[in-house]
């Protein structure tokens, strides 16, 4: 217990010590953290491959590891003291992360060595007792908890050249789940000729069925694709309709209006079977919007600022695309700058328009990265009240059908932002990163999470300290 004082108040105080006693610092903790663990019964911990296995494990717990990175459980003793002892253990252990992890509670667990860093003096979290008015004036809008509906492996991958087989799509999802992500959209019944990467799409459904803990929903562009997923075993879908006219034609092959007709049939096919529909609508340019729903019927909303073909797209006119869908019955509707060109000053005027004609819990964002804006529109949309966010792992996506579409904005970065603001997510960051990491080394590309480049680019600093 003493030993796990003294390192609490190590922790405390360090973030008062000059930048120069960081290499000190964490020499001290590790020689408390043996003392400590030493006497720590049965800890229990998930038996991570050697390469996963974080700094403060090497530190803390070094003498729990075989060579081959197999755990070896620590001496039992089994009383009281070693009970207390196990629960300060078990925060002892987050420690030197926690500050690059903006202290997420319960963030307990082990990463990468790319991941883990020394313990430096940041914290992005708003502090409580710093918090003036004048802070509480612009974070109070912002809802206490935000869903995050992870688009990883279907937004992401979808426009992947190489196709990536099943088995990697079925754990990066199962991965995702782990990390404590809500929803993870996890595929498309589409047809093949038109996104081939996800001609897949049974396999992967069917072969998750059995994942506890998270939704998934599946795109569905019409009865043919609702009626595939239902038998692969879907619970959930999501429709997509654009605000423009030229994105709807190249991205589904339909007006607007046909568009809304085919979807009327899912949806009415969803409610039958009691399936919730997500919509979604896509803007991709200032003006542009595709709306599609998700089986418990989401709806998406592509190109809700802008299009790739028309260029702006007027707010009432994603209005009313988001006004049919929902009176439609969708439960979600997700809109979507599809091209990322939008800024706070696009979306604003746009997501005003849409609250006027749906009600705001039912709203989601969903913004790609290209321009850099994604994190400042989702703070906007944030304090505009909205508390469901699309994002992708990695920052991995764009849409075959929308020309210079980058990737969504990564889920690693809006769980680092809302982690600052104290938002709560029942995300733990550390596992998406882990998530990320398995998928970029598949595709053999670095992550598009500045968050995960940023703690990357400590530890390899801090090695050479
Ligand atoms: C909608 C269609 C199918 C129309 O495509 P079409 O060619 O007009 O369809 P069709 O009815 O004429 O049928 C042509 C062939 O496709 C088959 N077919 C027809 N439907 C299906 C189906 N569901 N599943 C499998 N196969 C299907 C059908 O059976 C037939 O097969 P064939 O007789 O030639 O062998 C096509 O345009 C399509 O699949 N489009 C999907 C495009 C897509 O997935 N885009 C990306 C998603 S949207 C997005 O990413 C934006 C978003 C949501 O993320 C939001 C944002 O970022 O803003």
């Amino acid at each position: 217990m003493l030993a796990a004082k003294t390192l609490c108040k190590l922790s405390s105080l360090r973030s008062f010590l000059p930048c120069t006693f960081d290499p000190i610092v964490p020499s001290l903790e590790a020689l408390i953290y043996s003392t400590l663990l030493s006497t720590v019964v049965d800890i229990p911990q998930k038996t991570m491959p050697a390469a996963f296995l974080g700094k403060v494990n090497e530190m803390a717990t070094g003498n729990v590891l075989s060579e081959q990175g197999n755990h070896i459980p620590f001496k039992s003793r089994g009383d009281e003291k070693s009970r207390d002892a196990f629960a300060c253990g078990r925060q002892i252990q987050s420690l030197p992360q926690r500050h690059f992890l903006n202290q997420v509670p319960g963030m307990v667990g082990t990463l990468p060595d790319a991941f883990c860093m020394p313990n430096h003096h940041y914290n992005s979290n708003c502090n409580d007792n710093d918090t003036s008015e004048g802070t509480n004036k612009f974070l109070k809008t912002i809802p206490r908890y935000v869903k995050i509906v992870e688009v990883g492996p279907r937004d992401g991958l979808q426009n992947e050249k190489e196709i990536v087989p099943p088995s990697i799509k079925i754990e990066l999802i199962k991965m995702l789940v782990s990390s404590g992500l809500p929803v993870v959209e996890a595929t498309s019944f589409v047809s093949p000729k038109w996104v081939p990467q996800l001609a897949d799409a049974k396999d992967v459904l069917e072969a998750i069925q059995c994942v506890e803990g998270a939704r998934f929903p599946v795109l569905t562009p019409n009865l043919k694709g609702f009626e595939a997923a239902v038998a692969a075993g879907a619970k959930e879908v999501a429709i997509f309709a654009a605000a423009s006219e030229s994105f709807s034609k190249s991205n589904i092959n339909c007006s607007i209006e046909d568009s809304l007709a085919r979807y009327r049939d899912v949806v009415l096919a969803a409610k039958k079977l009691s399936i919730p529909v997500r919509g979604i609508i896509a803007a991709s340019n200032p003006f542009m919007y595709v709306l599609i729903m998700r089986i418990i019927a989401v709806l998406y909303i592509s190109c809700v600022v802008g299009c790739p073909i028309e260029g702006a797209i007027a707010p009432s006119k994603v209005a009313y695309v988001a006004k049919e869908l929902f009176d439609m019955g969708c439960f979600e509707i997700s809109l979507g700058d599809t091209i990322g060109v939008g800024t706070p000053g696009t979306v604003i005027p746009m997501l005003e328009a849409v609250i006027d004609v749906v009600p705001l819990e039912k709203l989601a964002v969903h913004f790609h990265d290209t321009y850099g804006q994604a994190l400042s529109n989702i703070l906007a949309s944030l304090q505009m009240g909205i508390s469901i966010v699309d994002s992708s792992v990695s920052g991995l996506g764009g849409c075959p059908y929308a020309k210079g579409a980058s990737g969504n904005v990564a889920t690693e970065d809006v769980v680092y932002m809302l982690n600052g603001l104290r938002v709560e997510t029942n995300v733990d960051l550390r596992k998406v990163m882990l998530a990320g990491d398995f998928i970029c080394k598949h595709l053999g590309r670095s992550s598009g999470s500045k968050t995960t480049i940023a703690l990357s680019r400590t530890t390899a600093h801090a090695s050479k300290l």
